[in-house]
């Protein structure tokens, strides 16, 4: 048995760019042959699995890789299905990941009079999660129809196939188009790192251990910003009350003057363009925000 670390991550779709960003933002290097299922790490123990999103979970969950990278969405409806077939459904959550953010809604066209939940009685709805679509009805005592579509559900409406939809939405582009509006969220998905729930031999178990803190880091990183600015000496309390999330700030003397210091700090939230303007209107001057490529504690 090999012990480079298998990742299953999607090879072509929403979540690709990002996942591989990531492994890259982490050091891990990649040459991809676009023809090719497995690429090797040319920096690490770790071999990419370039699979169907759909097949992430079960191949982490039946062990044929150790681990992956995929939508809660996903990862949900096929522990659902396995449990609704009496397969095994373990897996161990590593890390929630800030990209692939979406929500799986219930839609319906637009000309259609929806008060209330109880409206989608009787109805039949279209989608690609049968799984997550059958537990909210059951769970809220509706009873309709679940239609099993595996793409473009956003037109079995039009198409006379349903009389309502429960699909992806992120920006509400696709419902807008298709005439249809979002009723009911009923799923809040992002993307997930996941592990097979058996133990690991060291070594595999060695290259996960660098890797999460390095995820961590990238992640906290991407919120993380520099913020360098001069403020006035006797207006110190309030500017760094203003800053969001600081940690303490190194303050710093300026050769040209005794009135104002150099205040550098790491701001763990965004920091919005009015807060800018009121560090401003407090006398601050030379603000800025540079963004922050690693970090570690
Ligand atoms: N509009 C969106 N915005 C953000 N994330 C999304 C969006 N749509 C989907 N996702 C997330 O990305 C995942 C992959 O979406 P994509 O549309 O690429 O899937 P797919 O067409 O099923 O791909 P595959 O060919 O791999 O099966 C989804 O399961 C979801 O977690
Ligand atoms: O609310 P929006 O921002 O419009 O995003 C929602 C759409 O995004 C996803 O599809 P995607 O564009 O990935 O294409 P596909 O499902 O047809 O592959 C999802 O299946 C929706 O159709
Ligand atoms: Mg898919």
């Amino acid at each position: 048995m090999t012990n480079r670390l298998t990742i299953a991550i999607q090879k072509s779709g929403r979540l690709s760019k990002e996942s591989m960003a990531l492994l890259n933002a982490c050091g891990v290097k990649f040459s991809i042959n676009e023809a090719r299922l497995i690429a090797h790490s040319t920096s690490h123990p770790i071999d990419l699995l370039r699979v169907r999103d759909d097949d992430i979970p079960g191949l982490v969950m039946d062990g044929v890789v150790d681990l992956g990278l995929v939508g809660e969405n996903v990862l949900e409806e096929a522990r659902l299905e396995r449990i609704a077939s009496d397969t095994a459904a373990v897996f161990q959550p590593l890390r929630a990941l800030e990209f692939g953010q979406c929500r799986l809604s219930i839609a319906v066209p637009r000309e259609l009079s929806y008060q209330s939940q109880a409206d989608l009685d009787g109805m039949r709805i279209a989608t690609t999660y049968p799984q997550l679509l059958k537990r909210y009805l059951k769970d809220n005592g509706i009873n309709a129809r679940v239609v099993m579509l595996t793409g473009s559900v956003e037109v079995a409406p039009r198409a006379g196939l349903a009389d309502a939809i429960c699909d992806l939405v992120s920006t509400g582009a696709t419902l807008e188009a298709n005439g249809l509006v979002e009723k009911e969220v009923i799923f809040r998905s992002q993307a997930q790192l996941i592990q097979n729930s058996e133990t690991l031999s060291d070594e595999k178990q060695a290259t996960i251990d660098q890797l999460l803190p390095r995820i961590d880091g990238v992640q906290m990183a991407k919120e993380s910003k520099y913020i360098m600015l001069h403020a006035p000496k006797d207006k110190l309390e309030e500017v760094v009350e203003l800053l969001p999330g600081a940690e303490t700030p190194t303050i710093l003397p300026l050769s040209h003057t005794d009135k104002q210091v150099a205040v550098h700090m790491v701001s763990t939230e965004k920091l919005f363009w009015e807060t800018m303007e009121d560090l401003k209107a407090k006398g601050c001057s030379s603000i800025l925000v540079l963004p922050i490529e690693k970090m570690m504690g």
